[in-house]
């Protein structure tokens, strides 16, 4: 708790710490430590591996005695190497230096070989290249990482379909769960209407979310919406059951769908540490997955499954019913437009015997919440005479302002930073602070970002994502320049919105960044996975094309 408390009130401390941990994990596990404070190499020490240090210890005991010869540093380009006079010795003491300097020879070519074989393993483990993702929360990051999966680890990208599916399961049953709640607070306000906070502006609306929008209650319910009340209203107990099961550490969201307001309450599952999560449904494959509890839990999500598939017709109807539809659109809450939403689908997804198709998972929502790397493998690519395979680590974060402390000890050594701007977020607020614009929280980020050292030899690439929202946005009439008042009188076109933007980021990048080179730009929509591989192949001809110079240049 001290240690905590002493991180928030100095968060240089907290990056120092990290930066030594990383360090010692870095450094070779045989090589001297080089000087550092006491503790520090105290870290580095202990990380020697046992095979090496029993080494050392014998080359100790082989080396000369404690009153060996001493000799000054600063002469060590006149006096090395040192010349030794051996005329005076007798023939024994020859035979017992010779002796002793074969053992000395013997324990260091061990030595040699040891740190050979260590330093293999190390490059085994580590990998050629690592990308970071970064960008604010729901900008799009773990979707890219999905998309990277889909394109170079095909195989392990379907065996997570089962996983992929109870996530859409989730994010279908929210949609219906929040529309079931408009239903109860129209019967229950009683002609009254709330003011309240929609989490999403619509894409037709030009208040700003957040504004607060007047509720029109659905006040007389007709007598097919009433029976579709009840018949749904189980999905609330498998929501619940869902989320418990997917982030069963997380009692907020366990309970989540009663209480708050529904347009306010979190339409989020979040995940701790990244993919972990997908062992879950990994049957018989050891860990939990055979325990009592999780056997429970697989029962409770194939019970909801089978909810699902039997509440398919009611759902359609009520997504379909025009009352529903006519609050919705008097709310200014298009539903369409939020992440995870999979109620024009239904007759597919809530059909027996459903697997997710690829752009189903890549239309998932799952919130990250702390950092994970990725392991990815990459066949050959002969353009820029690169190796035969690579090995990426792709590290995905959680992006919410909480979660953003958790980024900077990743930061070392990074080769190429993927930074996603959701470019449709201009008309939207953070969720974790309502009085902030997400495209001016996006470019406070990338600021910081720029300007961090740590990431100065990385290079950077943005990717301008959800252009197809955007473009829905502007479609329907949303005015950039309402939100973005430095847009004065430009034309509220896509195109040339997204130019704007383009040369905001790199005036940015060059202003900040310490070793500012080409900054490289795309406009994507990540949930499109055609368009979006195309990006893919020019990241992996950057990157290529990085390794090659490096590699020519050492
Ligand atoms: N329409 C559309 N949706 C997108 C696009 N990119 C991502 N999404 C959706 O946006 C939602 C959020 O994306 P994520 O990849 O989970 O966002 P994230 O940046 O990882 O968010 P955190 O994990 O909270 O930091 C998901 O439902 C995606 O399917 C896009 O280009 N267009
Ligand atoms: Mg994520």
């Amino acid at each position: 708790m001290l240690r905590v408390c002493f991180f928030l009130f100095y968060p240089q401390s907290f990056f120092f710490f990290f930066k030594i941990q990383i360090r010692a994990e870095c450094a070779p596990a045989s090589t001297t430590p080089i000087h550092l404070s006491s503790s520090s190499s105290m870290v580095y020490s202990r990380l020697s591996t046992k095979s090496s240090k029993q080494l050392r210890q014998r080359q100790q005991q082989a080396a000369p005695p404690p009153d060996a010869p001493q000799f000054d540093l600063e002469d060590i380009d006149s006096h090395w190497p040192p010349v030794e006079d051996f005329s005076n010795e007798t023939p024994t003491q020859r035979e017992e230096r010779l002796e002793r300097e074969r053992e000395a020879k013997r324990i260091n070519d061990e030595i040699d070989a040891q740190i050979e074989i260590e330093k293999s393993e190390r490059r085994k483990r580590q990998p050629d290249i690592r990308v970071i993702l970064l960008g604010q929360a729901e900008s799009g990051k773990s979707t890219i990482l999905r998309n990277f999966q889909l394109k170079y680890a095909p195989a392990a990208f379907n065996a997570e379909s089962e996983a992929w599916r109870t996530i859409i399961d989730l994010n279908l049953v929210r949609s219906v769960t929040f529309l079931l709640s408009l239903l109860e607070e129209g019967e229950s306000s009683n002609g009254g209407s709330g003011s309240r906070s929609p989490r999403d502006t619509d894409v037709g609306s030009t208040a700003p979310s957040g504004s607060g929008t007047k509720l029109v209650p659905l006040q007389h319910l007709s007598d097919d919406l009433r029976r579709l009340r009840v018949s749904l209203s189980p999905l609330g107990r498998i929501e619940q059951s869902l989320a418990r099961f997917i982030s069963p550490d997380n009692p907020r969201q366990a309970g989540a769908g009663s209480g708050s307001l529904p347009t306010e309450r979190a339409f989020e599952v979040s995940v701790r540490s990244g993919s972990r999560w997908k062992t879950l449904f990994r049957r018989g494959g050891g860990g939990n997955s055979t325990s009592g509890s999780s056997t429970h839990g697989h029962e409770e999500v194939q019970n909801a499954r089978s909810v699902i598939e039997a509440c398919r017709e009611d759902i359609v109807a009520l997504w379909n019913h025009p009352a529903v539809r006519a609050s919705l659109t008097e709310q200014s809450v298009a539903l369409e437009f939020q992440s995870g939403f999979f109620l024009d689908a239904v007759d597919r997804i809530a059909a027996p015997g459903y697997r997710p198709s690829p752009a189903d998972i890549l239309k998932a929502r799952i919130q990250t919440v702390g950092v994970e790397e990725h392991p990815l493998k990459l066949e050959k690519d002969n353009k820029f005479g690169s190796k035969d395979e690579q090995v990426w680590s792709i590290i995905d974060v959680g992006g919410s302002r909480g979660s953003r402390a958790a980024w900077v000890p990743y930061f070392e050594d990074v080769n190429m930073l993927l930074f996603i701007a959701p470019v449709s977020a201009f008309n939207q607020t953070l969720t974790e602070d309502r009085s902030v614009n997400r495209l001016w929280d996006t470019f406070l980020l990338w600021k910081a970002v720029c300007k961090h050292h740590l990431l100065r030899k990385a290079t950077f690439v943005v990717l301008l994502n959800k252009s197809d929202l955007l473009d829905a946005k502007i479609r329907a009439g949303v005015r950039f320049r309402q939100f973005v008042t430095s847009y004065k009188d430009r034309p509220n076109r896509t195109e040339n919105i997204l130019e704007y933007l383009k040369e905001k980021f790199s005036w940015i990048y060059k202003q900040e960044a310490d070793n500012a080179r080409s900054l490289h730009i795309h406009v994507t929509c990540a949930t499109d996975s055609n368009s979006t591989s195309i990006v893919l192949n020019r990241i992996r001809e950057v990157i290529s094309m990085d390794s090659f110079h490096k590699a020519n240049l050492l």
